[in-house]
């Protein structure tokens, strides 16, 4: 059987977000494939139930079930705007219930199934932003990744009315509202917003209430910075960092008088509700007052229900879940799959409804081991490699981004370029060094203050581990990583000579232009590096650079800004190091996950060449 080859990128068909049909029988899940004509990503809704095959509903994304399961409410692009449609499921076509100037955001059910509550834009008053006017800007929350400059735009909470399709916005104001979520008696709606005057400078982020018609209702204080809240029967249920945004998120129960309980979960682990890059749920009663909620466990996303109980086998990484009827849906990724919809009751096996699994390629597996850093810290590594290839061979060190990312020995559709290696006789490893997500708040906050200082070392002694074990050739290194992993990319050509080729994805280079141009850069600057940026810059060592360096990096990137490769570019150029920049046009931040095919399928495609180039001495 063949291996994977870059071409595959184009066949993968990844599931996501599922819905579980109210009596528990069928799950509506949004299903993620590739258009190669178009060049674009193209989002589906399908259709999964125990002994039938999955089917293709239409196309568009984020389908709830109404409380009856007769209908489905789904996002489908209208004149290239997010609307929400209703879906009969006894047939018939969906049908547009809103007409939002610039979208409309997920649907959420009221309990009765007569209105529909959503998040979406809005801009200054009311209206579509100017792209043309000039851009007045007085506070730092000017732009976000993905949407470029916000031009004034908050985020307000609205309910339609499913019968006539009339709307009311229900919030108003200079904040942004989160997902909400209905009050039991459908007469209330939660959600989270940071109204703060001076949100800009602090990140933080309180549970409210509201009723339409009238001014929202805080409920949480300031030792709780809020991510997310939903009404689970009769209790608020809600995400939290505690004292301020580092560290784990939590998992909390509000009182009726907004009295915060914190979840006894029995785990040291961090609640991933779910984002791209971050798989996760949305934490969901099961039955009665047992809570189901995902948290990262060395690598991988697990679904957990409280107190400490794993409802799912150990190397899956579960990206999304949904309880009604005493049953459990779950999307979760293997070593052999990015995918797959399952379904089942809490402590059974379920039952994998789907099978979209990459097929008719044989998959290299990972293998985790533990690696001891120079000051006795454990980390943990995935090691792909061809066991029959000849050793010592060549070794690509591949940092996580983050830097509280993880790497998880499942399949994904972004990093081809590892399984190709692999076919080619390298090793591959992906380490989670501290600062990663899953092994604990104390090593997951162990690189604060000490970006590259703290975090250098366990990357080093993994590699000259690897080495001395004879896998690695010290004589063909190489080193890349996106985001985070860019950073990390310079910081250790700027620290050691050892990496024959580096290929920083999405980089930073330098704290101080960081904590002014990125999107995230206030927040970054305060509790993730501390006071000394220049110490933890890669800039600040870029004169001992001696690797060939390949910068690949998003033209639109607000999150990580493409000068931070600019600088890293000049830099080398300047000292005449082999220095090549590649820049995806229009690409934002996470355009390795979600952007352009041709630009993922090239971005592979370059990190291969490029060490074959520098590494195996054979020509680009
Ligand atoms: C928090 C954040 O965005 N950090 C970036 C430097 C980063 O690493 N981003 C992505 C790619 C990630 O994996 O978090």
């Amino acid at each position: 059987m063949p291996r994977l080859t870059l071409d595959d990128l184009y066949r993968f068909a990844v599931p996501a977000d599922p819905s579980l049909r109210p009596d528990g029988g069928a799950v509506a899940y949004t299903l993620t494939t590739v258009d190669r004509d178009a060049d674009e990503n193209r989002t589906e809704v399908w259709l999964a139930a125990p002994g039938a095959a999955p089917r293709r509903l239409a196309g568009g994304s984020a389908a709830r079930w109404s409380p009856d399961g007769r209908t489905l409410a789904f996002l489908r692009p209208v004149d290239g705007r997010p609307q929400i449609n209703l879906l009969p499921m006894d047939g018939g076509e969906p049908v547009a219930i809103t007409s939002a100037a610039l979208g409309a955001g997920a649907p959420r059910w009221s309990p009765d199934g007569t209105r529909i509550a959503f998040s979406a834009p809005v801009g200054p008053g009311g209206r579509a932003p100017d792209a043309d006017a000039p851009v007045v800007i007085d506070r730092l929350e000017y732009k976000a990744d993905g949407t470029g400059l916000l031009r004034g735009m908050g985020a307000h909470l609205f309910v339609v009315d499913v019968a006539s399709g009339e709307t009311a916005q229900v919030t108003e104001g200079g904040f942004f509202a989160g997902e909400p979520s209905w009050s039991p008696d459908g007469t209330r709606l939660a959600f989270v917003a940071d109204m703060e005057d001076e949100r800009d400078l602090e990140t933080g982020g309180a549970v409210h209430t509201v009723a339409p018609g009238e001014q929202p209702r805080r409920l949480t204080g300031p030792d709780l910075v809020c991510t997310g809240v939903w009404w689970e029967g009769e209790r608020l249920v809600v995400t939290a960092t505690k004292g301020g945004p580092a560290g784990h998120v939590r998992l909390f129960t509000l009182t009726p008088g907004g009295v915060p309980e914190e979840v006894e979960t029995g785990l040291d682990r961090n609640v991933m509700t779910g984002a791209p890059g971050y798989p996760g749920a949305a934490p969901a009663l099961l039955t009665g007052d047992d809570l189901m909620f995902c948290v990262r466990d060395r690598g991988c996303t697990h679904l957990y229900r409280a107190p400490g109980e794993r409802l799912v086998p150990e190397e899956t990484s579960v990206s999304g879940a949904s309880a009604a009827a005493g049953r459990i849906a779950y999307v979760a990724a293997t070593s052999h799959s990015a995918g797959d919809v399952y379904l089942g009751r809490p402590g059974e096996t379920p039952e994998r409804l789907t099978d979209h699994a990459l097929d008719g390629v044989e998959l290299f597996t990972p293998a985790r081991r533990m690696f001891t850093a120079p000051d006795g810290t454990q980390v943990e590594g995935f090691v792909l490699r061809d066991e029959n290839a000849a050793t010592p061979g060549p070794l690509l060190l591949d940092v996580h981004g983050g830097p509280h990312n993880a790497w998880a020995p499942v399949l994904d559709g972004f990093h081809l370029y590892h399984q190709v290696l692999a076919a080619k006789g390298w090793t591959v490893l992906a380490l989670n060094p501290r600062a990663s997500d899953g092994y604990g708040e104390d090593f997951y906050t162990a690189a604060v203050g000490a970006w590259g200082l703290a975090d250098g070392q366990d990357f080093l002694a993994a590699v000259d581990t690897l080495v001395e074990e004879n896998v690695a050739d010290p004589g063909r290194l190489a080193v890349t990583g996106y985001s985070y992993g860019g950073y990390m990319t310079c910081w250790l050509t700027g620290h050691t000579g050892r990496f024959k080729a580096a290929i920083p994805g999405g980089c930073v280079s330098d704290l101080s232009s960081m904590a002014g141009t990125s999107d995230l850069g206030r927040l970054m600057k305060v509790h993730e590096w501390g006071g000394d940026l220049a110490a933890q810059s890669p800039i600040t060592y870029v004169s001992e650079v001696t690797t060939p360096t390949l910068l690949l990096h998003g033209e639109s990137d607000d999150r990580c800004p493409v000068g931070q490769s600019e600088q890293w570019f000049a830099a080398l150029r300047e000292r005449r190091v082999p220095v090549r920049l590649v820049r995806y046009p229009g690409a934002s931040h996470l355009f390795i996950l979600n952007g352009r095919p041709s630009h993922r399928h090239d971005y592979n495609e370059r990190i291969i060449a490029w060490l074959e180039q520098w590494v195996s001495g054979s020509p680009s």
